[in-house]
């Protein structure tokens, strides 16, 4: 992509990290007074791809977020964002990032689409060759569901319409990189099912990275390509959800109906006891379904392990056991 070439030849990018890595992050540690936050995080964000960060309340995911925006000094650590540390990040290295922060209070008295138009006209001046910047205000409304109030004033609008405001506010300036810290929040089962196709469209369509915090597991497990688990400072898994749910052995659920008798049994190994099955049944074996461990049930085991001490045994015992 063209994008990319200019984003190479940026002071501080790292093309070696990883390829195409737009975000990339190294040893970084963040401590607050004599508290230490961040311990040593590194990974890096492909182009295009959704990252999930996910970890329990207080894990630092904010806080890394804030750090990656340039909104946070780090206390330590080798940081790049589209190639530029987030610390010297200059208005046009600003104009290529989306925020979506975790709450937002602002102009009440303004109106949806007096907002959005008066800050798209800050990312004018910032088109790439690829990049139409800003987005139709329109586009944008009707995108996000907000046509039909584009005329309401911000402070009359419900918890889930000043979200999709929030939405729209980040995607205005068409960004490489969008940062969404619990986009879901207060959104009915339709804003969400709208929210999940626009993460889509963004990373699929127009190749946007997407880093994303969220606390809904079945989201993160619906949205990002890569999940990374941040707990004690560190980063304690890193992978897709199918990666992680094979690292931890959890149990997967057979259920199969033999006649008109239903049976259930939980075992490590789905796929030789689904052979079993049909060696011992062969056509009597029927509504066979086959439920892996959830994105949800795989984290509480990482958690836990975590908080038991073991997840470092269990990291290496899998790292070896793929060698
Ligand atoms: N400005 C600050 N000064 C001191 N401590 C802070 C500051 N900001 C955050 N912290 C502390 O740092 C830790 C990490 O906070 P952070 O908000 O990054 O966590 P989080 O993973 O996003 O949590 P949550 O899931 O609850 O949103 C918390 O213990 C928090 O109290």
């Amino acid at each position: 992509m063209t994008v990319l070439g200019e984003v190479e030849g940026k002071p501080g990018a790292d093309p070696g990290a990883g390829g195409d890595a737009v975000i990339s992050v190294s040893g970084l540690r963040m401590r607050y007074g004599s508290v230490d936050v961040l311990n040593g995080v590194d990974f890096t964000v492909r182009r295009g791809e959704v990252l999930g960060l996910l970890g329990p309340n207080g894990a630092g995911k904010t806080t890394t977020i804030e750090i990656l925006e340039g909104f946070r000094m780090r206390s330590a650590g080798e940081v790049a964002v589209l190639g530029t540390d987030p610390a010297h990040g200059d208005e046009r290295w600003r104009a290529g990032l989306g925020v979506v922060l975790q709450s937002w209070r602002d102009h009440a008295k303004w109106r949806v689409s007096e907002l959005l138009s008066h800050l798209a006209v800050y990312y004018k001046g910032y088109s790439t060759r690829s990049i139409a910047r800003p987005r139709d205000v329109g586009e944008l409304m009707e995108t996000v569901g907000l046509t039909a109030h584009a005329g309401k004033k911000i402070g009359q609008l419900s918890g889930g319409q000043r979200r999709r405001l929030d939405v729209a506010i980040g995607i205005v300036g068409r960004p490489e990189v969008l940062f969404l810290d619990e986009p879901t929040v207060g959104f009915d089962p339709e804003a969400r099912r709208d929210f999940h196709d626009l993460v889509h469209r963004l990373a699929d369509d127009e190749d946007t990275t997407i880093l994303l915090t969220t606390h809904d597991l079945a989201e993160a497990e619906k949205l990002a390509d890569r999940i990374l688990i941040l707990a004690g400072g560190r980063i304690v898994a890193d992978g897709s959800a199918d990666e992680l749910s094979r690292q931890v052995s959890t149990e997967s659920e057979v259920k199969w109906t033999l006649g008109s008798e239903r049976h259930v049994h939980a075992t490590l190994d789905a796929t030789a006891f689904v052979r079993r099955l049909f060696e011992e049944h062969g056509e009597a074996v029927g509504d066979l379904e086959v439920r892996r461990a959830t994105l949800e049930e795989t984290y509480m085991t990482m958690v836990q392990q975590f908080e038991t001490g073991q997840r470092e045994a269990a990291v290496r015992e899998f790292e070896e056991a793929a060698q």
